[in-house]
């Protein structure tokens, strides 16, 4: 996966959003995100017919922007939509079960130590998810905020391996994250409760991609 699709990857479910969730996409591919991934879950989440909907909405947007739509745990769907990817927890499938099954498709795995990251990149993931940076409430079941030398020390053993950094990351803590390794920022609520969607992610992306 080219490190650069990573540089301001955009989660999103319907639970996150104060506004409607597909204008919120809408505003924020037009902005310029590089990634988006759609995570469904929590209280009062789409379930059934209506999530499937609602999938199939945001990965047009996505496509007519060619911006990959990457599905968090939800595999079945995932192949049912033919998305461009999936990104899956510890707890979620092996690796290897999808990968058979979803030839070509990006890959991501949320990792929270060095033994996890190094199995993930083993079984062939794509990227690898590290995080919380940052105290986040924008998942229940978070760990306690990794910071900076962490996500630092995590870099040192990838080498160049694809990272994005997650958890309570803003317009003001995001160039710390790349540079303390990160290729790029995943971000929920940064975008989801911006006043101003197009600036917030302007100020979130690494312009001068080389
Ligand atoms: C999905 C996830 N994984 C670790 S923190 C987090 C939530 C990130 O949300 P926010 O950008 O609002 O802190
Ligand atoms: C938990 C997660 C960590 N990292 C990414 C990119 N997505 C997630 N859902
Ligand atoms: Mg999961």
């Amino acid at each position: 996966m080219d490190c650069n699709r990573l540089n301001v990857y955009f989660i999103m479910g319907t639970v996150n959003c104060k506004k409607d969730p597909l204008k919120t996409l809408e505003e924020a591919l037009q902005a310029g995100i590089t990634c988006f991934q759609l995570r469904e879950k929590g209280e009062g989440a789409l379930i059934g017919a209506a999530y499937e909907e609602f999938a199939r909405a945001c990965q047009k947007m996505c496509q007519s922007y060619q911006v990959p739509f990457i599905v968090n745990d939800d595999v079945e769907l995932a192949l049912k939509l033919n998305a461009d990817g999936i990104h899956v927890g510890q707890e979620d499938l092996a690796l290897s079960t999808f990968r058979e099954q979803a030839k070509g498709k990006i890959v991501g795995v949320s990792v929270h130590n060095s033994r996890e990251m190094k199995q993930a990149i083993l079984n062939g993931a794509d990227y690898v998810g590290i995080g919380p940076i940052y105290r986040t409430k924008s998942k229940t079941d978070a760990k306690p905020p990794a910071g900076l030398p962490f996500l630092s020390a995590m870099r040192k053993q990838a080498g160049n391996f694809p990272i994005v950094g997650i958890g309570g990351i803003t317009e003001e803590n995001a160039s710390a994250v790349r540079s303390s390794g990160a290729d790029g920022v995943s971000v929920i609520s940064v975008i989801c409760h911006s006043k101003d969607i197009k600036q917030t992610v302007e100020n979130l992306l690494l312009e001068n991609i080389n």
